[in-house]
């Protein structure tokens, strides 16, 4: 065959081929739009900022709210509008259900992460496992006195402050009585001293090397690191894996030694039991089972500690530097539904509705994860006349929609009052406000997240007069949650009798 002849065959092969192509990329709808300023290799990852929800927000208001980026080798889109977060979170709930790979994760959980799990089996039996057998209302409800016992703690703390007429650093005194409420919950330890507590029985240099761990794995989280840029073949030049790994070894040395003790004191304990008893039972025939308790210790403690103490942190900011009239009409509501002579116990809480909605207005203004954890579809979808391949990184910016100011009146006003007669909540119904996000990776913490949120923040209010003890500009700092950037600083002088706020 000649080369003309050979050249007209391989065209008329092509053609065809060609066509298919065109059409198919012509038929198919177009990406959502991007920022044109992205960089060679990099894309746009220089668009981030430190504070990424923040960024997301700006960018949205250019590009719309649903907008594309790219970070390396990887594809992610933004999502801004309630009616967008509803198709990721229930239309296309199954296939978005799915999250991006994170190699630092998978050593740090021992590959048994829920919270970072692709859509399958092995997910699927770890959230039932959670839902259904160990965060359950029921079992919470167990757990009742032993939170008490911690607020009590705490509230003490607060008293005897007042008396040595110190101002109280309220994030250091809200992460330890979160801390120690789970820790003791998940595995009947105490690790941390409240202010003016006493030493005893306290274990503080191992807690610090779990804390650190737990710091540096959210960190892990949520950082873009170079893996991030990468393929995942190539993910292991990332060196900071190096350090992660030197760190898992020091955890589970660490937990190793607790599940010991548990399985030591089984035979001889009648003592009631924490949920690591609950998962080695459970988990007993199971040959992951042990890396299993150590995985589900370390997310529930860094699932459960800082978010709950950061949602309260800034809810009395808000109210200490910003609506000091909540403060007064909170104190109005306790004092009528509860009165002076007792503290505020879980069942009061559904009849303070005023309490209800500073904490709604909290969630609104100050979602602890503003982007909720990324989710990402398994297959090629389609939002909003918009084509999202499958893998993309999918970003939920609910702090965007919480001030999205077509949705709210005066959007950056700390005012409760705006939820007073409303039905809508946070429990993922009403996409205008969604702290725990929505669908089947929505927190399955909730339950245990709100009523420990809702419980203090209703006791402290109730327990003590307030003021700010140093001026706080209330700016964010991030984390594996929002911070305030400066810690709040605050006097608490008691309004019950001592012995009343010493209740438990
Ligand atoms: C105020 C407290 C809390 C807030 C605001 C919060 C918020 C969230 C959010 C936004 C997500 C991601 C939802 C999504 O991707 O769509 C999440 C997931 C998760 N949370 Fe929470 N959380 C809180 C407390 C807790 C507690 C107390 C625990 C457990 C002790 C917990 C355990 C988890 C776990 C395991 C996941 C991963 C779920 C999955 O991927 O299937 N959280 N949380």
């Amino acid at each position: 065959m000649d080369v003309f002849t050979a050249s007209i065959l391989l065209i008329l092969i092509l053609l065809p081929l060609l066509g298919f192509y065109f059409r198919q990329s012509w038929l198919k709808p177009p990406l959502p739009p991007s920022p044109s300023s992205g960089l060679p290799l990099i894309g746009h990852l220089h668009l981030l900022g430190k504070l990424p929800h923040q960024s997301f927000q700006a960018l949205a208001e250019k590009h719309g709210p649903i907008f594309s980026l790219r970070f390396g080798f990887r594809h992610a889109v933004v999502i801004s509008s309630t009616d967008l977060a509803k198709e990721v979170l229930r239309v296309h709930d199954a296939t978005f259900a799915s999250r991006p790979s994170n190699v630092g994760l998978d050593i740090g959980f021992y590959k048994y992460f829920m919270g970072g799990a692709p859509y399958g089996d092995l997910w699927k039996q770890l959230r039932r496992l959670y839902s259904v057998e160990l965060l359950t209302s029921k079992r919470i409800d167990s757990f009742l006195p032993l939170r008490l016992e911690e607020l009590s703690l705490m509230l003490s703390g607060l008293a005897r402050a007042h008396e040595r007429n110190e101002a109280v650093d309220m994030r250091n005194l809200l992460t330890c009585f979160t801390f120690n409420t789970i820790t003791r919950i998940l595995m009947n330890k105490r690790y941390f001293q409240h202010q003016g507590e006493e030493l005893h029985g306290i274990d503080s240099s191992e807690a610090s090397v779990f804390k650190a761990i737990l710091v540096e794995l959210s960190e892990t989280a949520l950082q873009f690191r170079i893996s991030a840029l990468l393929p995942s073949y190539l993910r292991w030049i990332d060196w900071s894996v190096y350090w992660i790994r030197r760190l898992h070894a020091k955890q589970d040395q660490f937990l190793q030694k607790i599940i010991d003790e548990h399985k030591n004191e089984k035979n001889t304990s009648t003592s009631s039991k924490d949920i690591m008893d609950m998962m080695l039972g459970l988990l007993a025939e199971d040959p992951r089972g042990e890396d299993i308790v150590k995985a589900a210790m370390t997310e529930l403690v860094s699932g459960g500690t800082d978010t709950s103490a950061t949602v309260i942190e800034w809810a009395l900011a808000e109210i200490l530097h910003r609506a000091p009239r909540v403060l007064d009409k909170a104190h109005d509501e306790l004092d009528a539904v509860v009165g002076r002579s007792r503290m505020v116990d879980e069942a009061d809480l559904p009849r303070l509705p005023y309490l209800q909605a500073i904490i709604k207005e909290n969630f609104r203004l100050h979602p602890p994860a503003p982007l909720l954890v990324p989710h990402m579809p398994t297959h090629e979808s389609n939002l909003a006349g918009y084509r999202v391949l499958g893998g993309t990184t999918t970003f939920v910016n609910v702090y965007a929609i919480g001030r999205d100011p077509a949705l709210w009146d005066e959007p950056l006003e700390f005012r409760p009052e705006r939820f007073l007669g409303s039905s809508m909540d946070v429990k993922g119904q009403d996409f205008e406000l969604l702290p725990f996000g929505s669908g089947r990776r929505a927190c399955p913490g909730m339950g245990l997240g709100l009523r420990t949120v809702q419980l203090a923040l209703a006791n402290l209010i109730h327990g003590f007069h307030w003021s700010a003890a140093e001026e706080n500009a209330l700016e964010e700092a991030g984390g594996a949650v929002i911070w305030v950037k400066t810690p709040l600083k605050a006097m608490a002088s008691p309004r019950l009798p001592v012995e009343v706020l010493a209740w438990s």
